[in-house]
């Protein structure tokens, strides 16, 4: 592995498998040991959560939501939210739903496997052929209805998944306008106005772009050595969160200061700001650089929303906020564009771009 590789890409790109001997996830039942295919070098260098201020969690039913979210945006890329409006009823569902799917046997799992040429279906993580380690963790990616894949996995017995899946979906979206929403007002922009992109998404004429990224963390023997996702930005414009009341999620705030636990807060979501972001907002925003430990007592589950816009809108930094003393950093991408960018440049997509 390449030690200065640190902020990765994510989740729709196509990639190309460094170790093609491993395209399918270990069956992580019974392995007493780690294989050395799963043991990775990189010390965890853990922060001393007292010394930093902690990642904000911020109650969007309070006053001031705005300010807090563009703090949180400039100076972390990332932060938790309350009082978002998703009922906890559906979080626990989804959580049971995505614990049923992973709970599987390895062969039943097989039967959902995301074609090589494909988007979704089950898989390891995305961004795997960029290590030459792999990650102690196996993901099943969602676009839009997922039944194709989820009668392969119970043929009698999958509408229950399917809705819960797709209810997700819908509340996620309208959760990501808002948080995009806030998230360009705190700036001094309205959205309707500034950013033509995503008009057609909240028209819903193109949902294709959105993802839902089920992931697992199964227990592990060896979690000192082991990586459950390795450190990446993700490519959307945000992404949203729910990582249940197992702890594993860490972000870093900058280079020097080490790796900060984003502890689990019940009923909270996490929102990350993406690469898309980071472009539209010239910078002001920095798309967060995560990754997921795992541990040897419980089997972690968590749910990625990537909120993207219509695949051929053009992304660049906004108008008005360009001016002689901020010129724009970023040429205009597609985000068909920026996958392809990403999935060549890899950690340096960003830079591939800029002016
Ligand atoms: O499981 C987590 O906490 C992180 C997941 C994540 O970063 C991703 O799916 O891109
Ligand atoms: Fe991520």
């Amino acid at each position: 592995m390449n030690p200065t590789m640190n902020s990765i890409s994510s989740e729709t790109f196509k990639t190309t498998p460094s170790h093609p001997e491993h395209t399918i996830p270990l069956d992580f039942t019974n392995v007493p040991k780690l294989p050395d295919s799963h043991a990775w070098t990189l010390p965890h260098q853990p922060i001393d959560p007292f010394t930093q201020e902690p990642l904000p969690i911020i109650d969007l039913a309070k006053p001031d939501v705005s300010k807090l979210v563009r703090h949180a945006c400039e100076e972390w890329g990332a932060f938790q939210i309350t009082n978002h409006g998703i009922p906890i009823c559906l979080l626990n569902e989804i959580e049971y739903q995505t614990r049923r799917l992973f709970s599987l046997p390895a062969e039943s799992k097989l039967l959902a496997v995301r074609s090589p040429e494909g988007f979704t279906g089950y898989g390891l993580a995305r961004i795997s052929p960029f290590f030459s380690k792999l990650m102690w963790s196996e993901g099943f990616s969602i676009i839009g209805s997922p039944v194709e894949h989820a009668s392969q996995l119970w043929p009698e017995d999958h509408a229950k998944f399917c809705e819960v899946m797709e209810q997700f979906q819908e509340e996620m979206k309208a959760l990501s306008e808002k948080m995009v929403a806030i998230m360009l007002s705190s700036l001094g922009l309205t959205h309707e106005e500034d950013v033509k992109w995503f008009e057609p998404m909240k028209e819903g004429c193109d949902q294709s772009t959105c993802v839902l990224q089920l992931n697992s963390y199964p227990v592990c023997p060896d979690p000192g050595r082991a990586m459950g996702l390795a450190p990446h930005t993700d490519s959307s414009v945000l992404t949203l969160l729910y990582q249940g009341n197992i702890s594993g999620l860490q972000v870093q705030r900058d280079d020097a200061a080490g790796w900060m636990p984003v502890e689990p807060v019940e009923g909270a979501l996490v929102v990350n700001v993406g690469d898309l972001m980071h472009i539209v907002s010239n910078g002001r925003f920095k798309s967060v650089l995560h990754r997921a430990l795992v541990n040897n007592e419980h089997h972690r589950v968590s749910t990625a929303y990537f909120y993207g816009p219509p695949r051929d809108a053009k992304v660049s930094p906004l108008r008005k906020l360009i001016d002689r003393d901020h010129p724009p950093l970023y040429r205009p991408v597609t985000w068909k564009d920026y996958l392809e960018a990403k999935s060549k440049h890899f950690s340096k997509a960003l830079e591939s771009i800029r002016l």
